[in-house]
């Protein structure tokens, strides 16, 4: 079977130093992995890493078969809403749209196939009904659909998504985890970082927990369990 994500004994890092190391991941399409970790664990490197963002010091990392820069089209990337300039004047419709440009060249005008992708990401995440309003004027979890839409109106094979429930209010929360078991049951990998064990619990195929190396990696039941969990997190891993 074709693999979307293949680390093998990767160690990744900054200016040479190891940020984290020990990854051995495997992921297929369709499959959904968390990864899991206490603050500044590595989780953002790794996402990072598979777009070709961050240096692979050690190991094999293949994103498609490939390295992970030549790989860049084929994976969506959802970042932090808290990363963004909220007060940017820009459309809902105008930042989904953004998901087409690497399709259509961001100087050419939008095809009716960019306007159908569109109208059909913003259906998907509930938020029709918003595609004309100031993006900075919806809530944090409103965002954060709006950020997913854009992801999906670029047709990726693998989805990166950075603590995609962070500040997220329960109804947003409840539409992007319904929005990913569809986009992963048509075929699409998923990588998702995550405070929340219990999310992590119910939405994954499998578990990645990290914390300056990999601790685990397997299905839920055998990586969020009392042993993997309190070395990733110390004694004070709350069980
Ligand atoms: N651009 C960078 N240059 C140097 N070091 C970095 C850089 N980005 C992250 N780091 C370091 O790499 C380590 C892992 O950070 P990372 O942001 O990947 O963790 P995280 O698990 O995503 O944390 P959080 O949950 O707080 O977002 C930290 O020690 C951090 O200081």
């Amino acid at each position: 079977m074709s693999t979307a994500v293949e680390y093998r004994g990767v160690s990744l890092g900054y200016q040479g130093k190891p940020a984290l190391t020990d990854v051995d991941v495997t992921l297929h399409p369709g499959q959904r992995l968390a990864l899991v970790g206490p603050n500044g664990a590595g989780k953002s490197t790794l996402i990072k890493s598979m777009l070709g963002l961050v240096d692979v010091l050690h190991g094999d990392a293949a994103v498609f078969g490939s390295d992970p820069k030549s790989a860049r089209g084929r994976a969506g990337y959802v970042p932090q809403t808290d990363s963004l300039d909220a007060d940017f004047p820009i459309s809902v419709r105008r930042v989904v749209m953004m998901g087409r440009y690497r399709r259509i060249g961001w100087w050419r005008p939008a095809r009716a196939e960019d306007r159908r992708a569109v109208a059909d990401a913003l259906d998907r995440v509930g938020l029709t009904d918003k595609a004309g309003h100031r993006f900075g004027t919806l809530s944090g979890g409103q965002q954060q659909r709006v950020l997913l839409a854009r992801a999906i109106a670029a047709e990726p094979r693998l989805l990166l998504l950075d603590e995609p429930f962070n500040g997220v209010d329960v109804l947003s929360q409840e539409a992007i985890v319904r929005v990913l078991r569809e986009l992963s049951a048509e075929g699409t990998a998923l990588v998702i970082s995550t405070h929340d064990l219990t999310m992590a619990g119910e939405l994954a195929d499998l578990v990645c927990l990290v914390n300056g190396r990999q601790w685990a990696a397997g299905p839920p039941d055998e990586t969020l369990t009392a042993g993997p969990l309190r070395k990733a997190y110390g004694e004070r891993a709350v069980l």
